[in-house]
């Protein structure tokens, strides 16, 4: 039987970053940086004060103090945006709003607060050193300066910067486009009523919330009944506009395994057995040139089989340096068992303690118990070896849906 890594090992070996795009900068969070973004400007552009008050020259409130204050004559205010060049006489004061340019002439602003916030004439009561108060051009940013790198994972904070230098347009790594099939006859979407014999469709909506929290564009591209035709042509249908499709059951040992069937004849998927518990039966390869992973179609399997297979290769697709990472380490509270010879990843509740961090086991372990798995945050990854999980022992763990 192949191992987890080995699996995991084969489905990453061919997939590359998808092919750079520019986008508009409202839709790049979340999106891979491909090319180095260069201010055109310096940040701040010019100096500006950062308290709402006077513009003064600081040699002339020196010696300011509440039971002395220095007394100027207001001879204007200058707001954020003003634009014209003005320049401080001796002797006087501009009113400033934070944002707003220096005046030349000016060193330092006395914010309201330590004047009387006169208009015509202002009595100022502490003095404000050369310096204080204002922003310099460029201390932030220079011209000319990289200021994202190519492979930066673009969040709020990214965006802010590239606005900030005025930047509309990204070079990303584009989402996966995912489209999620589950398959099988007694299938029926929620809301519609059941028939005996039926069962609503979990998988796709699990699927398509899974990755698009893994950072994908993800859609439910319907049920597939189990007839050869049914498979074949909607198969052939999602490979039109995806990245990546996923496929959900039909691909064990049963009679009506129609997806394995019909994959054997279209496309390069390979079915394996993965020494793993849930998630064996798998599948991956590609159907026109885009890849596919055939999911077990027991829910936690094929939600599992997700986090440990499918959600590293949208991360390769979206160019993340993070394809595989380091896990964390959590301290077990209560054991459970393990079956030998196989990787279990076990629904587990993780807690952060003072102590750090420690999981327990979530109700039973059948790959059918869907109400369980909602109860568990994080996957523990109990290695081949080991059958008997002890109070105590340190385990590495998968958070479920950590996001991208
Ligand atoms: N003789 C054997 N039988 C089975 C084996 C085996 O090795 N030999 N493996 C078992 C394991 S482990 C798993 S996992 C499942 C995988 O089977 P399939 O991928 O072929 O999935 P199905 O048979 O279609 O479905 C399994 C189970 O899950 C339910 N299901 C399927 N799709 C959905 C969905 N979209 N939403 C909710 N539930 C779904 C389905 O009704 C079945 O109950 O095979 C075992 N059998
Ligand atoms: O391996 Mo199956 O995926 O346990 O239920």
């Amino acid at each position: 039987m192949r191992s987890v890594d080995e699996h995991l090992a084969h489905c990453l070996r061919d997939l590359v970053p998808l092919p750079a795009v520019e986008i508009p900068l409202p839709e790049a969070a979340g999106c891979v940086l491909a090319l180095d973004v260069v201010s055109g400007i310096d940040m701040p552009r010019f100096d500006n004060s950062s308290m709402d008050g006077y513009a003064v020259r600081a040699a002339e409130v020196e010696a300011a103090t509440e039971g002395r204050p220095v007394t100027l004559p207001v001879l204007g205010d200058i707001p954020a945006g003003r634009g014209d060049a003005l320049e401080l006489a001796p002797g006087t004061t501009l009113r400033i709003m934070t944002g707003a340019p220096m005046p030349a002439g000016a060193d330092a602003v006395v914010q309201v607060e330590w004047t009387d916030g006169g208009t015509e004439q202002v009595r100022i009561h502490c003095p404000s050193p050369s310096g204080k108060n204002i922003r310099r051009s460029g201390e932030d940013v220079r011209e000319g300066e990289t200021v994202l790198t190519a492979g930066t994972l673009l969040t709020a904070r990214h965006i802010a910067l590239a606005a900030s230098v005025g930047v509309d347009r990204l070079t990303v790594h584009p989402r996966p486009r995912v489209v999620v099939m589950p398959s099988g006859s007694e299938l029926v979407p929620p809301g519609k009523p059941l028939a005996p014999g039926q069962i609503h469709d979990s998988n796709g909506y699990a699927l398509v919330a899974a990755a698009n929290a893994a950072g994908a564009r993800a859609r439910h591209g319907g049920i597939m009944t189990d007839t050869p035709e049914a498979v074949g042509s909607m198969l052939e249908e999602a490979t039109r506009d995806a990245d990546l499709v996923i496929t959900t059951g039909g691909v064990s040992a049963g009679a009506y395994d129609t997806v394995k069937a019909v994959l054997r004849e279209l496309g390069t998927v390979e079915f394996t057995p993965v020494a793993m518990q849930p998630g064996k039966p798998q599948g991956f390869g590609t159907i026109k040139g885009v890849p596919l992973f055939t999911l077990p179609g027991n829910p936690v399997s094929a939600l599992l089989s997700f986090e440990v297979f499918v959600a590293p290769a949208l991360r390769r697709l979206a160019g993340r340096p993070d394809v595989t990472r380091e896990l964390p380490s959590a301290t077990v509270v209560e054991g459970w068992r393990s079956p030998p010879g196989r990787r279990q990843f076990a629904r587990c509740l993780l807690t952060i303690t003072a102590g750090g961090p420690t999981v327990r086991p979530v109700g039973g372990q059948g790959s059918h118990l869907v109400a369980d798995l909602a109860g568990a945050n994080c996957l523990v990854i109990v290695p081949e070896e080991t059958t008997a999980v002890s109070e105590g022992d340190e385990l590495p763990y998968i958070v479920l849906e950590s996001g991208s």
